[in-house]
């Protein structure tokens, strides 16, 4: 709805949002609520069919039979779905039709969103039993409701992008929820050796949980940092209400969580609780926390569902999509750990509300990396925007103007880092190119004793990278001076003089793309053309680092 666009509306008019539900679900009534606080038309399908019928549904059942009803309603939702652009409430059965669902497939395909309105059955009965005029009810109505439900549900659940329970809720939190809910970004990952799933981006994507669990887990270990109580305590009252048993589990904030020996607590946790392979993992904080539950994830009985609810900015746009799960060990960064996928992805843009700005700085390196490897859209809105972004205020974010530029950051970054692990999920060849500056990166951090933030190591290892790329004749050296214009702009940082260059070399060749005796990187041509730079010029690989050294 509301959603940033840099290339405006798309010329072909669709809905902002379809509805689909059981009768009585209430449809029509939240889709005028929808309709209202957006300030756009409501179309309810039922109610064009009669138009266009000239009598009521009922009668043209009792002449024409359900056939020929279903018919007139194909048609009316394809042309609706292409030529109106308000809130659109569908008839229950509507998605049964083959037709239908095609139509709505394609409409989700290309961005729309199908909201699944899932009210509690008892609520739903009763108010369809009160509206009456319901062909489908003839008889004894609950027990024909129940049965087109069980019959329905999996169906609504295929065409729903968006699924909203609204138990208890008033109208006009229901339609907010739905609003919400709608204005979120998705992004789907899918490729081999990948089950698929989806990352959302948006405010309340938390509401997501028990969808994204399912209904196999009966245990949920929720595994958090202090710093993220706040958001964690939201998450568990989700879980708690959705009937999971949650298990709070609260790990040491940042690198000293990414540890074996804290994955080794969460086992002998799980173990006494005993969780089994049914049961499932929920990671919600930075990255150090999301690569550590999806480690635990993996590991556990040999792997058990996961999802990760990041927290911060480069969580959201990196470490929380893709799979790669680990820990450190006191000879690396990442050296122990998986590829194993997460069953989704939440990036509830609320609990950037409580984010430091010094580490929504840092998030803006791994945004800047992927703008650098494939999206340059994504260098000029940080160089449009780079002043507000640099005076990110958590407190004030939700209602500033920075959300919607933060929100289409993230979801351009998840888009370029689901391209790689989309085509390579354990890193052949194309993945690697997401590994853009953090050779020399990943050396800071270690060399630094992790005092040196992820994504700010990253924005020095980028400059590195660019370095190097022009002493071996690949890179100009207007788009290296304009990598380290733009990263300065950003507030991240672009030189480091925190040890010598043989303890960055040692520390470069145990890097994971290294093979043998021989160094790799990853080099810039020009923006968005990386490539890998195999066993480049030893003088080159020194005097890079003695540029970057020499800035500082
Ligand atoms: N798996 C991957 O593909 C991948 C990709 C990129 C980075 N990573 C890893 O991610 C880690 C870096 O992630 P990070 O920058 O999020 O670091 P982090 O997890 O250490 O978080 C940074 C700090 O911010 C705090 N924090 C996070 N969210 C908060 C919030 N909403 N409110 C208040 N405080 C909050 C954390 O507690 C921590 O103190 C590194 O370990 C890096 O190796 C992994
Ligand atoms: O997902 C990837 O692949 C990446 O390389 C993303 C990196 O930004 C991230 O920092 C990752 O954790 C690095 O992994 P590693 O394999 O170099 O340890």
């Amino acid at each position: 709805m509301a959603r940033h666009s840099r290339h405006g509306a798309g010329a072909r008019r669709r809905p902002a949002a379809v509805i689909v539900g059981m009768m009585g679900a209430g449809k029509t009534r939240l889709g005028k609520e929808m309709s209202q606080m957006l300030g756009i038309g409501f179309e309810d399908a039922d109610q064009q069919i009669e138009d266009e019928i000239g009598m009521s549904i009922p009668k043209y059942f009792a002449r024409h039979g359900e056939a020929a009803f279903r018919d007139v309603e194909r048609r009316v939702v394809a042309d609706t779905l292409v030529s109106f652009d308000g809130i659109y409430a569908l008839g229950g059965g509507a998605p049964m039709t083959p037709a239908v669902r095609e139509a709505l497939h394609d409409y989700a395909a290309h961005g729309g969103r199908v909201i699944y309105l899932l009210a509690d059955p008892a609520e739903a009965m009763e108010r369809a039993r009160r509206g009456g005029g319901r062909p489908m009810l003839d008889g004894d109505a609950d027990a024909r409701w129940m049965a087109l439900y069980e019959k329905r549900d999996p169906i609504y659940r295929k065409v729903a992008n968006v699924i909203v329970r609204t138990h208890g809720m008033t109208p006009k939190a229901a339609a907010r929820k739905m609003i919400d809910m709608t204005n979120e970004g998705i992004v789907h990952v899918d490729g081999a050796g990948i089950e698929p799933y989806d990352v959302r981006i948006g405010e309340g994507a938390l509401n997501h949980l028990p969808d994204v669990l399912g209904e196999r887990p009966v245990r949920v270990a929720l595994i958090h940092t202090q710093s993220v109580q706040r958001h964690s305590d939201r998450a568990r009252a989700i879980l708690r209400k959705a009937g999971y048993q949650v298990s709070d589990i609260m790990i040491p904030d940042a690198e000293a969580g990414k540890t074996v020996q804290v994955a080794d607590g969460i086992w002998q946790r799980l173990g006494n609780e005993g969780f089994t392979r049914s049961d499932a993992i929920v990671g919600l904080g930075g990255g150090a926390c999301t690569d550590l539950a999806g480690f635990v994830a993996a590991t556990w009985m040999r792997g058990v569902r996961y999802v990760n609810c990041p927290t911060s900015l480069l969580a959201m746009v990196d470490a929380s999509t893709g799979g790669k799960t680990g820990v450190n060990t006191p000879q690396g960064k990442n050296l122990v750990g998986s590829f194993y996928t997460p069953a989704g992805v939440l990036a509830d843009l609320r609990t950037l509300t409580s984010l430091p700005n010094d580490i929504f700085i840092e998030g803006l390196g791994e945004v800047a990396k992927s703008g650098f490897i494939r999206d340059p859209e994504i260098l000029t809105i940080l160089e449009d925007h780079a002043d507000e972004l640099r005076a990110f205020d958590g407190e004030t974010f939700l209602d500033s103007p920075l959300k919607p530029v933060v929100a289409e950051l993230i979801e351009r970054t998840v888009r370029v880092k689901a391209h790689h692990v989309s085509a390579d999920l354990k890193e052949a060849g194309l993945r690697e190119f997401l590994n853009y500056g953090h050779t020399f990166g990943h050396a800071i951090e270690q060399l630094e004793h992790f005092r040196w933030r992820h994504g700010n190591a990253v924005a020095v290892g980028m400059v590195y990278a660019a370095e190097l790329s022009n002493l071996t004749g690949h890179l100009d050296r207007p788009t290296v001076e304009y990598t380290y214009d733009l990263l300065e702009r950003l507030g991240l940082p672009t030189s480091w003089n925190g040890a010598d260059f043989d303890e960055v070399l040692a520390l470069m060749h145990r890097d994971k793309k290294a093979r043998g005796n021989t160094l790799r990187f990853v080099g810039l041509e020009e923006i968005g053309r990386p490539f890998h730079l195999d066993d480049p010029d030893p003088q080159a690989v020194r005097k890079a680092f003695e540029r970057v050294r020499q800035q500082a």
